[in-house]
């Protein structure tokens, strides 16, 4: 892999037990993400999705490990990490444009008033808002709302976009929409995204890979999962793809069974934390992968 933009290493999160000791949510997370990746992480309620991402956002402090971004180790919240949560968190007092350009002005305070009305104008384009730059956020619905989340994050024009589950109070028509701008705003744009989900369309949708967590407590990555369909998949014919169902069932498979079981799955076989086994779900095998075994040299 080429430097990654973000390295997370050796990240672990433990928390007071009630009458003494410890829990681990998770320990030895380790997972560099290269600049205009598309990653989504999944795994069962309560493995530390969330903690993770709040680490990645410096909102939250690891136990132990570390998380560089562009050759920096992380301490603290940074506008060059936009966060976007299921509850769209905007300021009801304004209006989608000052929402927006409240952002901007904090990330570019150096910029003119028509500089920055111009920028926020161009991505309230972008997520399908035009016209409705003067509506407060209760004129707006649940998906609009998003909607402006997602062009005040891109707005500030982050290194690194963290979503924790942003399409999950949305319903099914206007989650499919969104997932759409999503996916051609964030690969015209080469943006680079962490993503919370728990829904498997949506992830071999818009990931590139996806990182599977086992249970927790003591949670660690199980296996990253190379998305093996095409670049230009779309919603609609993403299921006619030769690689869809061995994709689908392995990460369903996953989350059903292994998930549980991945610790006696990894005793034979031993398991590096650092470099978890990477699948390719019904792609053949690289030639490394066919390669007869080297012969002992002397
Ligand atoms: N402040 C805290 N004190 C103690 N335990 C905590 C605290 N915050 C989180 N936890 C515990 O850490 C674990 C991981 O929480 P987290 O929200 O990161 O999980 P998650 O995988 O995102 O879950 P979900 O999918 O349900 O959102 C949970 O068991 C939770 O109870």
């Amino acid at each position: 892999m080429t430097k990654p933009l973000i390295s997370i290493e050796a990240l672990a999160r433990r928390y007071p037990k009630h009458g003494g000791g410890e829990t681990t949510v998770f320990q030895d997370v380790w997972l560099p993400i290269r600049k205009g990746e598309f990653v989504c992480l999944i795994g069962h309620s309560g493995c530390g999705k969330t903690t993770i991402l709040n680490v990645l956002a410096g909102l939250d402090q690891p136990s132990a490990g570390v998380v560089i971004v562009d050759g920096r180790e992380i301490s603290g919240p940074s506008l060059d990490r936009a966060v976007i949560f299921q509850g769209h968190s905007l300021l009801p007092w304004m209006t989608v444009m000052q929402n927006v350009a409240f952002a901007v002005t904090s990330r570019r305070p150096d910029w003119r008033k028509d500089k920055v009305r111009a920028h926020c104008q161009k991505y309230i384009d972008v997520v399908h808002l035009t016209g409705s730059e003067h509506k407060k956020p209760a004129e707006l619905s649940g998906g609009m709302k998003q909607r402006v989340g997602i062009a005040r994050a891109l707005a500030i024009e982050p290194k690194m976009l963290l979503m924790d589950e942003p399409f999950s109070a949305l319903d099914a028509l206007t989650r499919g929409s969104l997932q759409d701008e999503v996916r051609r705003i964030c690969t015209a744009t080469e943006q680079t995204v962490f993503m919370i989900t728990h829904d498997i369309d949506e992830a071999m949708l818009l990931a590139d890979r996806i990182v599977l967590m086992t249970n927790g407590p003591e949670a660690k990555i199980a296996e990253i999962v190379e998305n093996t369909l095409p670049k230009d998949r779309q919603r609609t014919d993403i299921h006619k793809h030769a690689n869809y169902y061995a994709l689908r069932n392995h990460l369903l498979d996953f989350l059903v069974t292994r998930s549980k079981t991945f610790a006696s799955e990894i005793g034979a076989k031993g398991y590096d934390p650092r470099h978890p086994p990477v699948v390719r779900p019904g792609a053949k095998p690289t030639a490394v992968e066919t390669e007869p075994p080297k012969a002992a040299s002397a």
